[in-house]
């Protein structure tokens, strides 16, 4: 066992544990060479802790490869590393692993064997790992529990982790058919409430505002047509329930999970609103031109609607003169070109503004390539 080291600490003294092989100074001299921005330094003790044993660092150091975040781009080594930690009993790993299991990274596709990950986290007293298996079991109770700090037993979590749905998660939903240019359907109760609720909850702690495509200039730029606040989550942000809803939105759309974007879940208060526009790239903006030969053409936007309780905030295609108003829980799905991959101008659309209330939707933008991993 290795004494817990409590900052400020001499450097030279941290520096001479971390030498004689103590991980939990190699971690601390990691984050303060981190600090600095030299990351090629704290990859080098974060991979001394890792191979001293310690799950915690094993973690770090295979979620920043797995997307190259302040490291090089090593996916297939980060997806490992973190595998490995979850099977040697790593809470956070198993959390991660769980994800990576959802979408087939590292190891083979399994919906089972997330979830059973997923319950190890909870088992060991993992507050979001319980309240994530409450939520896709949709038992409100539970979830309940887990928000008051109340002991969970062990029983109480194997039966929510048994109660969940995977073929009712990962079953194709029943389509009502709005428009064929461009190509739009309705899910109706698409989403559980329990889910809604949930992703309402992670996006509200990190709200910001958003960000829209530059035809002029080339980049991403904060702009007037867009006012509403939203959350982004990559391949570290998200969660087993989110990307159990975006596999469900790859089977009720046909499209690979692969291709999908970082989802982002958008809040719109009174008055705010994104203003009709394209969700396409226009292939004739030069501006546009590598950012489309990089990512490719955004296919197809998925929506899921997560709340009730606000008057106006429809999606509106002007150009097909239809609004939809949704319930919580239901979902759009349109695509924006046609099945030669030219943009439809037919699918202009926009969020327009609550007049009372604020609305919450869940949009997922859906490319017609892989898509890197960040
Ligand atoms: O909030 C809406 O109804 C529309 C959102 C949207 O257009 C988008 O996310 O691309
Ligand atoms: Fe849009």
């Amino acid at each position: 066992m290795t004494a817990p080291v409590t900052e400020p600490l001499d450097p030279l003294a941290l520096h001479a544990r971390a030498r004689d092989g103590d991980v939990k100074a190699q971690i601390a001299l990691s984050a303060i060479f981190d600090r600095e921005g030299r990351h090629d330094v704290a990859l080098g003790w974060l991979q001394q802790a890792a191979a001293g044993g310690s799950l915690e660092a094993e973690t770090a150091l295979g979620s920043r490869l797995l997307v190259g975040r302040a490291a090089p781009f090593a996916p297939a080594q980060g997806a490992e590393r973190i595998h490995r930690a979850a099977e040697m009993g790593g809470v956070e790993a198993a959390m991660r692993a769980a994800v990576l299991l959802l979408r087939g990274l590292g190891r083979p596709p399994s919906g089972d064997a997330a979830l059973d990950l997923l319950l190890s986290a909870a088992l060991k007293d993992n507050v979001d790992a319980s309240a994530q298996l409450a939520v896709l079991a949709n038992d409100e109770d539970l979830l309940a529990r887990v928000d008051r700090g109340a002991p969970l037993s062990e029983d109480r979590l194997k039966r929510a982790r048994r109660a969940i749905d995977l073929p009712a998660w990962l079953g194709p939903p029943t389509p009502a058919e709005i428009s064929e240019t461009p190509r739009i359907r309705i899910f109706s109760d698409f989403l559980p409430p329990l889910a809604c609720l949930w992703i309402r909850r992670r996006a509200d702690r990190k709200l910001d505002v958003l960000r829209v495509y530059d035809a002029e200039a080339g980049g991403v730029r904060t702009d007037g047509i867009r006012t509403s606040r939203g959350a982004g989550f990559g391949l570290l942000d998200t969660d087993v329930v989110l990307t159990l809803v975006a596999a469900r939105m790859a089977v009720a759309s046909g499209l690979r999970l692969e291709t999908f974007e970082p989802a982002n879940v958008l809040n719109y208060q009174v008055g705010q609103q994104y203003r009709p526009h394209y969700d396409y790239l226009d292939p004739a903006a030069p501006a546009l031109a590598e950012a489309l030969h990089r990512q490719g053409q955004r296919t197809a936007t998925f929506l899921a609607y997560l709340n009730d309780g606000y008057a106006g905030g429809e999606t509106a295609f002007p150009r097909l003169e239809w609004d939809f108003k949704a319930k919580a829980g239901d979902a759009l799905l349109f695509f924006n070109v046609d099945l030669d991959g030219r943009p439809v101008e037919r699918s202009l659309h926009a969020g327009l503004p609550p007049t009372d209330g604020e609305k919450w939707v869940l949009s997922q933008w859906i490319r017609d390539r892989a898509q890197p991993l960040i």
